[in-house]
């Protein structure tokens, strides 16, 4: 069976141990997934760390610098079911440089409450990471909660 090609996406919080507000980003293309909201990020190169690639998508995406706490794993799998062809890893991250502007993937970012977040339209796949971290917000997004609850597999 042939591997997933791996996609990073960064859970940008104004703050990593009391979170209130994530980054959501919208796509501007391709067209089937254009105007739809995601965790920014992108493919991992091959070779490449995934914290690494996840540095370096936000970077050219969003060109801030970033400093990566804690992962948001799958409770079972680990990585996040996207499609026949992708897999997904998240990682809590906060902006250590610089402003959120969108570049050439997106039209939009927008600051959301954490208690909003179900208001967005989301990709598809996202909807399960955003499910699970709606069901932590009332435990103020407890990172090393979750590092508990999600170890790596
Ligand atoms: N970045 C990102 N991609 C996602 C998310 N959810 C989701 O289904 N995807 C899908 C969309 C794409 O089909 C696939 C790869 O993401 P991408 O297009 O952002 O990768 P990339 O930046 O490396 O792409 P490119 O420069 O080669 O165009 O993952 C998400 O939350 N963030």
């Amino acid at each position: 069976m042939t591997e997933k090609i791996l996609v990073v996406g960064a859970i940008i919080v104004d703050d990593l141990d009391r979170p209130t507000r994530l980054l959501a980003a919208r796509r501007c293309r391709p067209a089937e997934l254009a105007g739809r909201w995601e965790f920014p990020g992108g493919k991992v190169e091959p070779g490449e760390e995934p914290t690494a690639a996840l540095i370096r998508e936000i970077a050219e995406e969003l060109r801030v610098e970033i400093e990566v706490g804690a992962e948001l794993a799958h409770p079972a799998a680990g990585c996040w079911p996207i499609s026949s062809v992708y897999a997904m890893r998240v990682w809590f991250v906060r902006i250590t440089s610089g402003e959120p502007v969108p570049a050439d993937s997106h039209d939009a970012v927008r600051w959301t409450e954490t208690s909003d977040l179900g208001q967005l339209d989301w990709l598809p796949a996202d909807v399960a990471v955003v499910q699970a971290l709606v069901r932590e917000i009332p435990e103020k997004l407890d990172v090393d909660g979750f590092r508990a609850r999600h170890p790596r597999l």
